[in-house]
């Protein structure tokens, strides 16, 4: 057989192993849809964290044994679960109580009202929703509510919770999503006798499903009576992580203040230097085109959002302000061509980072490969 004959059979084959892997693939998502059945009758999870541990353990142990590289197994097994995942959050959910629950958004026409709703009606409860036009529904509503949850724009969410909180019965439970936690928290415990609790799902309302994400919850007050929410969400496979406010609030003015503003500074002098992110792309390593597309991603977004999220508190504020005056310091470092002063501290961030940074560099390198793989 000529060597062109050869090459022709062997990709025969290849694409005969192909059709069978998506054969064996698609067995397994009919099992997979028989899970999901029993799941919704029996109230169980649909992210078992244990079960995806063990199985990718065993399958990189199984992998290596069969001389395949094991971190390229764990990442295969890892898209096959998280598909069964999506899988599961197209389906009906599994409910977290016997009988249904009554639960207002309020914002409920925006992006994280809209997907929530989705969420808790998928799950047999009943969901209501508050938007500009329809507060003369409330007085109707109010009876019925189990829960009322207040996602509106940060800047407004405390006008939204003064104005609510009159209108509900003593034993609804008063929630909200608002980015910061600790002032919303306190107008709900003045505005409100009953249950108080405070969330932030720490993802945006553009996720296929909620199996992984993160749900923030303070507690507020009685906020015990809110237990089927919290298990509601872990049916829902998120992860749950309980908080005190004045925490979460230090920590998110970096996360989110800082990182958003950041991200400004970066577009902004892009545009200053008139260099076109385009032509850059050209150019940029897979560590680079990383970092311009999490820069990017921010401007596709709305400019409204963000100035509410960077300019949320005068605490926030007060903390952009120290960065400056810490820029000042770094600029002098530049004026001076004070290249040991810049190694100076450059060491001491790592020091300050410790284990931290190697732990950063291996995840970036993973991330990095995956996108240079798919995109460049
Ligand atoms: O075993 C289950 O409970 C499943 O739903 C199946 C499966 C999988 O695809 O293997 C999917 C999601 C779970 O997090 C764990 C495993």
């Amino acid at each position: 057989m000529s060597e062109k004959d050869q090459l022709k059979k062997q990709r025969t084959q290849i694409d005969d192993i192909d059709e069978q892997i998506l054969d064996l693939l698609k067995t397994r998502k009919d099992v997979v849809q028989d899970v999901i059945k029993r799941k919704v009758e029996n109230q169980l999870p649909v992210f078992v964290a244990g079960r995806e541990e063990e199985k990718t353990e065993s399958f990189r142990r199984k992998a290596a044994d069969r001389g395949i590289d094991p971190d390229w197994a764990e990442d295969f097994l890892r898209m096959v679960m998280a598909a069964s995942r999506a899988a599961q959050s197209a389906e009906k959910f599994p409910s977290a109580t016997e009988e249904p629950k009554h639960i207002l958004y309020v914002g409920g026409e925006g992006g994280m009202g809209s997907l929530y709703r989705r969420f808790t009606e998928s799950s047999g409860h009943i969901s209501y929703s508050l938007d500009k036009g329809n507060w003369y529904q409330l007085e109707e509503m109010a009876p019925k509510l189990d829960m009322v949850i207040i996602t509106v724009p940060i800047n407004v969410s405390i006008d939204v919770i003064r104005r609510i909180a009159p209108k509900l019965k003593p034993d609804t439970i008063l929630a909200d999503f608002t980015s910061n936690k600790s002032e919303p928290l306190k107008a709900m415990l003045d505005a409100h006798d009953g249950p108080v609790v405070g969330l932030h799902p720490m993802h945006g309302p553009d996720v296929p499903n909620l199996s992984k994400q993160l749900m923030v919850i303070c507690s507020g007050r009685d906020s015990e009576k809110a237990d089927w929410f919290r298990e509601q969400c872990i049916l829902w496979g998120m992860r749950i992580i309980e908080a005190n406010p004045s925490k979460h609030d230090h920590v998110m003015h970096l996360v989110q203040g800082l990182r958003h503003f950041v991200a400004l500074l970066h577009g902004s002098f892009m545009k200053e230097y008139d260099l076109n992110p385009n032509e850059m792309l050209d150019y940029s390593s897979p560590i680079y085109r990383a970092e311009l597309m999490m820069t990017g991603r921010i401007f596709a977004q709305d400019a409204e959002l963000y100035a509410d999220i960077v300019f949320a508190n005068k605490e926030r504020r007060d903390l952009l302000l120290t960065f400056f005056r810490h820029h000042q310091t770094l600029m002098e470092m530049v004026e001076n061509d004070d290249k040991r002063g810049f190694i100076r501290e450059f060491e001491a961030v790592t020091d300050f980072f410790g284990k931290f940074a190697s732990q950063a560099l291996t995840e970036s390198g993973y991330l990095i490969n995956r996108l240079a793989d798919r995109f460049s």
